[in-house]
């Protein structure tokens, strides 16, 4: 059943067309993800969709939910959380305070609340922190916990990032380029932790990522822009062998073969999905 739609989406900002009529659905329960290249409009797709921009025609739902005008607070809580590129961590605050903070803002009292319902708010907060630890548990963080994310290896600062997310509870997570900049180890790392969340804690997942052997590995399914608009969608079968995105990432018309050309690509065209 599709948990997340997004209808016939446009974006433009001034006369630039980020996004031209997408549409696109998100099954419960699968990982989808969402490629093309650079300036391809992915990052604009999911900022439509976490409420941080909206869109300029069209509709996005979740489950009951219309997300077309939402804040991105609200967005958080209907049950969509984001991992950010750029990590979005507090880089002087150790590995528990980044995410009882990140948590502590999806509780649902207010400061005002807290006074004046002081047992449920201290009830909230040690759920919270157990929650939490869960989580540290899970993203094997453990012996990360105090030192302060600024001192971590990227890898593991990128991990961090996915668990801040994860303390909000989603139902549905967006993950943009989550291995950028990795080695393969903390790679291999990330693709575990990816199926876990999806397999273990029945979260969705909407992927952004330009490792296509990656991509093709560990996706239901595939969507794929090019200057705005959807090409192609579909298993990670059917795309890598549309012509379409062949094109898109070689520049080599509708053949499939790349490495004819001097703009062709090789390393980045979906063919070798699974090299
Ligand atoms: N805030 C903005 N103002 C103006 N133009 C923007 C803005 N955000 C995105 N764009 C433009 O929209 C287009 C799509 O950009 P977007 O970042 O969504 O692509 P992308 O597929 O995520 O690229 P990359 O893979 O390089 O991250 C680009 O032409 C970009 O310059």
């Amino acid at each position: 059943m599709p948990q997340l739609h997004v209808e016939n989406v446009t974006l433009t900002f001034g006369g630039i067309h980020a996004l031209r009529d997408v549409s696109l659905v998100v099954p419960e329960g699968e990982i989808v993800s969402i490629i093309g290249p650079n300036g391809a409009g992915k990052t604009s797709l999911l900022n439509c969709i976490s409420g941080f921009y909206h869109p300029t025609s069209g509709r996005i739902t979740f489950g009951p939910h219309d997300l077309s005008r939402a804040a991105p607070n609200v967005v958080t809580s209907f049950g969509i959380a984001r991992a950010f590129q750029n990590l979005e961590l507090f880089r002087g605050l150790s590995v528990v305070e980044n995410l009882l903070l990140a948590r502590h803002t999806h509780l649902k009292y207010s400061l005002w609340n807290s006074m004046l319902f002081y047992g449920r708010a201290s009830r909230e907060e040690a759920e919270g922190r157990a929650y939490v630890e869960r989580i540290i548990d899970f993203m094997e963080l453990e012996a990360h916990r105090h030192h302060p994310v600024g001192t971590l290896a990227y890898g593991i600062q990128k991990r961090v990032e996915v668990a801040r997310a994860l303390t909000l509870a989603p139902e549905l997570l967006l993950l943009d380029e989550p291995m950028a900049g990795m080695n393969v180890e903390e790679k291999e790392d990330m693709v575990r932790f990816i199926l876990d969340i999806q397999r273990e804690q029945g979260i969705t997942v909407v992927l952004i990522e330009h490792d296509l052997g990656v991509v093709m590995d560990i996706s239901d399914r595939v969507y794929v822009l090019d200057f705005g608009q959807r090409i192609a969608g579909g298993t990670p079968a059917e795309v890598s062998a549309d012509p379409r995105v062949i094109e898109a990432y070689t520049g080599v018309p509708g053949t499939g073969v790349a490495g004819e050309s001097e703009a062709a690509q090789p390393e980045q065209a979906p063919q070798v999905v699974g090299a």
